[in-house]
C-alpha cells in the first residue's frame, strides 16, 4: 500500500498508526518511505534544495526503481504487507510544482509497480496550510495557502491520470477526519483485499 498526499493531509502519522493497527491484527508489516533510506533516496531527501526540476526527477525516479527492485519487491514476497509513505503520485504533484512536464514525468514513472492499494490524502488548503505553520515546513515543497492550493489543484489533476493508468485510488479527505477515522477507513479496505486479519481474535 502506498501513501500519498498533500503536506501536512496526515502520511506520516496515518502511516504509522496504520502499521500499528495492523501489527496488532496479527499481520506481518513492512513500512518504507520514498525517498528511501538507501544512498540514492538520501540523496533525494536531503537534495532538495541543491536538486530541481528535471533533475530532482530523475533521482527520486531512479530511487523508486532502486528502492522497489532492493527493498519493496523482496518484502511483498517474503508475505510482508509494504507500507510506503509517498510514491508516483508525490511525483505527479511536486515535479510538476517543480516544473517538469506532465509527459516527462509520466514517462519516467511508466514502468513503476502498481501499488494493490494507493492512498492520497488531502485536506482543505486553508487546513494543511495551518497545520505546516503549527508543524513547520519539511521542505521548500511546503509552503502557505498559495502553495497549499497549487498541490491541492495538483492532487485532484493525479488522482484521474492514476485511475486511468488503473492505480487502484483511495482517496481520503482528511480536513475533518480525525486519524482513527482515516486509519479505520484504510485498515478495513487492506482487510477487504486479504480477505480479513490473520489472527481474527487479536482484533476484539
Ligand atoms: N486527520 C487529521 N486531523 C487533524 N490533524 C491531523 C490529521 N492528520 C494529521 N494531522 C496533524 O497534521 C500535522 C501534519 O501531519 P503529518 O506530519 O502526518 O503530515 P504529512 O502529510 O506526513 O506531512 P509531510 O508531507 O510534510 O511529511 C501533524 O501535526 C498531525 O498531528
Ligand atoms: C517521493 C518524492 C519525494 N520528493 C521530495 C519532496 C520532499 O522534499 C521529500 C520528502 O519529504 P517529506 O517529509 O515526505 O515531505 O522528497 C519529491 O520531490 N518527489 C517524490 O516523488
Amino acid at each position: 500500500m502506498t501513501i500519498d498526499g498533500m503536506g501536512g493531509a496526515g502520511k506520516s502519522s496515518t502511516t504509522g498508526h496504520v502499521r500499528h493497527q495492523l501489527t496488532s491484527q496479527g499481520y506481518a508489516v513492512h513500512t518504507t518511505t520514498e525517498p528511501s533510506y538507501a544512498q540514492l533516496g538520501e540523496i533525494a531527501r536531503h537534495g532538495t534544495d541543491t536538486y530541481s526540476g528535471h533533475a530532482l526527477a530523475c533521482l527520486v525516479a531512479a530511487d523508486r526503481y532502486h528502492h522497489l527492485a532492493t527493498e519493496i519487491r523482496p518484502q511483498l514476497a517474503a508475505g510482508r504487507i509494504v507500507l510506503c509513505d509517498r510514491y508516483v503520485a508525490s511525483s505527479y504533484v511536486l515535479q510538476r510544482m517543480d516544473g517538469v512536464p506532465i509527459d516527462f514525468i509520466e514517462a519516467l514513472n511508466a514502468a513503476a509497480d502498481i501499488p494493490d492499494l494507493a492512498v492520497i490524502l488531502t485536506a482543505d488548503p486553508e487546513v494543511t496550510a495551518r497545520r505546516i505553520h503549527e508543524r513547520g515546513a519539511h521542505s521548500r515543497f511546503e509552503g502557505g495557502i498559495t502553495t497549499c492550493r497549487a498541490e491541492a489543484e495538483l492532487y485532484v489533476d493525479t488522482i484521474d491520470r492514476l485511475i486511468r493508468l488503473n492505480y487502484p485510488i483511495l482517496a481520503i479527505d482528511t480536513t475533518k477526519s480525525a486519524t482513527e477515522q482515516v486509519v479505520g477507513m484504510i485498515t478495513q479496505r487492506i482487510a477487504q483485499l486479504t480477505a480479513g486479519p490473520p489472527d481474527e481474535s487479536l482484533t476484539a
